[in-house]
């Protein structure tokens, strides 16, 4: 399984510099619009506190942390949607994206420069979405087009075409406003009819404000990102603060220089991980781990895969030949602090093939080919 985050915005915003800073692949960096052409992907280990402590209680050789994929996108102008600026194309790729890491710029640097010649965070954003919006309504009025006379039919096919038209008929008033169709209220039938359509609106979304190194220990006091937050909780959406430039820096040092740099600059924890972890749960994302062997490791699976399903990910044979699971709650584990105490205690469970997988489970498959 791989899903993929996409780093999406204006020109010349710090998308690449986050791209680099959270996968530290290389990907173009230049003080000049469209430095990226073509997308870049790169993998980001999800830091996880829990592995430590996980290795802590059950020693093994090694902590091998899950990951996910994010892809650096070249930037979209106003009028993309008519093909303006590199156009179309750079909205097709952020169609090939699971969610959208909408970057702008919350920095003031008369050396760096804004293709809109100002810094206004609220107003780049409205600029971007309204250009995602367009392009969605052109695919919705032609899906419409097309749906319509489907929808007359009484078959089967004819009911699904009007179940169809009904969401399409709901998503265009709001796109033609300039709103996102994953503001639109449906249920839950209705959201995998949208689902089906890929629109660009409908994808999750995470604001980050790029802002200054300046604000880098406490972002919720920088007028820029206070903007972008209120921008985002309007919307029922997350934003988060990063010092791109800084923290690509961050990323390039020695462990222990990072440690001496982030107490410097009075950081806890730097941005990046916060933001690592605000995309996965965005991607909808959770984590199991296995213990007792030689790695200590983290699993990605998509939130509700059942129990077999996630066997697989370790191994195919792992899945055709379930038997059952045995799992230990990370929470129960770190406060009982041993396997014996959490037997003891009767909290291991013993789960068969319709148990849905909780974040934090450490699993032993049992199985059998
Ligand atoms: N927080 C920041 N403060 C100051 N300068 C920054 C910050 N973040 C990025 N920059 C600088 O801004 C410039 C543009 O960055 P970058 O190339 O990452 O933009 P981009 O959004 O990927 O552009 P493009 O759309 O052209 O691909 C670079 O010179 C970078 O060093
Ligand atoms: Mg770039």
């Amino acid at each position: 399984m791989s899903l993929t985050a996409g780093i999406v915005g204006l020109p010349n915003v710090g998308k690449s510099t986050l791209f680099n800073a959270i996968t530290n692949a290389g990907a173009e960096m230049a003080n000049y619009p469209f430095a990226t052409i073509k997308p870049n992907v790169g993998m980001v280990e999800v830091p996880d506190k829990r592995l430590d402590r996980i290795n802590e209680i059950i020693p093994s050789k090694k902590i091998v942390p899950t990951t996910f994929e994010f892809t650096d996108i070249a930037g979209i102008v106003k009028g993309a949607s008519k093909g303006e600026g590199l156009g179309n194309k750079f909205l097709e790729n952020i169609r090939q994206t699971d969610a959208i890491i909408h970057v702008v710029r919350a920095f003031d640097d008369g050396n760096i420069t804004s293709v809109t010649g100002k810094v206004d965070p609220v107003e780049d954003i409205e600029t971007i979405n309204l250009e995602l919006s367009i392009a969605d309504l052109d695919s919705v009025n032609k899906r419409i087009g097309k749906v319509q006379r489907a929808a007359k039919g009484n078959d089967k096919a004819g009911k699904a075409a009007k179940a169809e038209l009904t969401v399409l008929e709901k998503v265009k008033p709001v796109l033609e406003k300039g709103g996102a169709a994953r503001e639109v209220d449906l249920d839950d039938d209705q959201k995998k009819i949208l689902k089906g359509e890929f629109l660009l609106t409908s994808k999750p979304t995470l604001y980050v404000a790029n802002i200054a190194e300046s604000s880098m220990a406490d972002p919720s006091q920088d007028k820029y990102f206070q903007a972008v937050k209120k921008y985002a909780d309007d919307h029922g959406a997350q934003a988060i603060g990063i010092a791109a430039e800084t923290e690509e820096e961050i990323a390039e040092m020695p462990d222990e220089d990072k440690k001496e740099f982030l107490a410097a600059e009075g950081v806890k924890e730097p941005g990046l991980n916060k933001l690592i972890r605000a995309s996965y749960k965005l991607l909808g994302l959770e984590t199991y781990f296995t213990a007792g062997g030689p790695e200590t490791k983290a699993w990605t699976y998509k939130k509700g895969t059942k129990a077999p399903q996630a066997a697989g990910i370790i191994h195919s044979d792992f899945e055709r030949g379930f038997i059952r699971a045995e799992i230990i709650a990370f929470d129960d584990l770190d406060k009982l602090g041993s396997e014996q105490a959490v037997k003891d205690a009767g909290k291991l469970h013993v789960e068969g093939k319709d148990y849905v997988m909780h974040d934090g489970d450490i699993v032993n498959f049992r199985f059998n080919v």
